[in-house]
């Protein structure tokens, strides 16, 4: 749970903020209405992971509370009523992370939002590529503020190394001119990588050279900053950017799962077994379907069907996990892999055996399955998951619960 510190005069802001915080699973919150309840909870051992603060309270009319949550080290956020332009640069410069005006009911919804992207970025590392160590060195003190995992390389070579290296950095930003390789030419580079195409790419330079913005974006990033930028500029497009990748993964699992069992569903069987088939001269295809499941439905009911469908899926995975598994269809199941063939078909034997010795959903059940497997390279996927599908019904009519193999 992250601890959030609000501090807020008004009775009516504190309740609005405690109930979209209230409905935050993440979060849980402690309310203060003035300066000094504020400094009572900051000199327990109580840890807060951010604070929402109001800039005029009755004890504290000129912004103190601000200046005692950034004395104690808390990520703070203002909102407040006031807007003032050399008030803002001040607070910015001082180390809020944000100054949001309650210019409307929009206000408290940013500022939960807000705290919700901060507590998202600290899973999320980012490079920063750069050979300037002045800009380096302040981009990754805003980066550090938003609770970025910061990570950094002084041009493009390195950045490909720090980038093969922790493959699961999702964001990098870069600037344009620098030794041995440039943005542009980061970008192209990292673009031609199969691994690299969901990083959120973002380009930086200082240059005036005006084309510079399409050249990064033609050579693959997603957007562009010029220096130097305002700060609330740069958090708009970082956070912009990283949060319209995450609705495309979101969208993206969505397409390619089953919802049921929650593994990959038939169609991105096909699209990536196809990458794998053609990747590989030992592609190894399974098929199998659990013996006698129409029973379980008929005497037991749909809802301990769906249930052993989930069971037995997460056993798969279990025993597959670095192969591609998938719902073929109802209670079939397709398995696609690309390595030792000795070792898959020791491990499908495994993988029965935990089937034939275990119980299922609250009913206790005993349960086998009958698998096809097809070991010989076909000129297509589909002959092969034809060939494993033939077997699986020569399993069935030789009393389920066994292999069939073709060599
Ligand atoms: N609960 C549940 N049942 C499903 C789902 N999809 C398919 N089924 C049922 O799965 C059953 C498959 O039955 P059959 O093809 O006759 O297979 P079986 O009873 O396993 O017989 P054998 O394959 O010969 O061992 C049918 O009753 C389908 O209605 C699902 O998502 N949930």
């Amino acid at each position: 749970m992250y601890n959030i510190l609000v501090v807020e005069d008004s009775g009516v802001v504190r309740k609005v903020l405690g109930k979209l915080l209230g409905g935050m699973p993440d979060f849980k919150y402690v309310m203060c209405c003035d300066y000094a309840e504020a400094k009572a909870h900051l000199e327990t051992d109580e840890q807060f992971f951010a604070a929402i603060v109001d800039l005029n309270l009755p004890d504290a009319p000129s912004g103190e509370a601000v200046e005692l949550t950034l004395q104690h080290k808390v990520p703070t956020v203002v909102l407040t009523g006031n807007f003032d332009e050399s008030l803002r640069t001040n607070l910015l410069d001082k180390g809020v992370i944000d100054y949001i005006t309650k210019d409307s009911r929009l206000a408290y919804n940013q500022v939960v939002n807000l705290l919700d992207r901060l507590r998202k970025n600290l899973a999320i590392k980012v490079l920063v590529v750069e050979d300037s160590v002045t800009s380096s060195a302040y981009i990754c003190s805003l980066l550090r503020k938003l609770q970025f995992q910061v990570l950094t390389a002084v041009d493009g070579v390195e950045a490909i190394e720090v980038m093969e290296a922790e493959s699961d950095i999702k964001l990098m930003i870069a600037d344009h001119k620098m030794p041995r390789m440039d943005g542009c030419e980061l970008v192209k580079n990292l673009r031609l990588d199969r691994r690299f195409q969901e990083t959120v790419l973002i380009g930086l330079s200082s240059s005036g050279d005006g084309i510079l913005s399409a050249k990064f974006i033609k050579s693959g990033a997603n957007d562009f900053l010029k220096k130097p930028f305002y700060h609330e500029e740069f958090i708009c497009r970082i956070f912009q950017n990283l949060e319209s990748q995450e609705m495309l993964e979101q969208i993206r699992q969505a397409a390619n799962m089953d919802a049921l069992t929650n593994i990959y569903n038939r169609r991105y069987l096909f699209d990536r077994g196809e990458e794998m088939f053609f990747e590989s001269q030992e592609t190894t295809v399974a098929m199998m379907d659990i013996d006698n499941f129409k029973n379980v439905n008929d005497t037991l009911g749909h809802k301990a069907g769906d249930q052993l469908l989930q069971q037995f899926a997460s056993i798969l995975t279990k025993h597959f996990g670095n192969d591609l598994v998938g719902r073929y269809g109802g209670e079939e199941f397709a398995i696609i892999s690309n390595r030792d063939q000795t070792t898959f078909c020791v491990d499908m034997a495994r993988f029965m055996t935990e089937v034939r010795n275990r119980v299922f959903t609250e009913f206790d059940l005993n349960v086998t399955c009958s698998v096809g497997v097809c070991t010989t390279h076909k000129p297509s996927l589909s002959e092969m998951l034809d060939t494993a599908d033939s077997h699986l019904y020569r399993a069935k009519h030789s009393g389920k619960d066994c292999i069939e193999l073709c060599a």
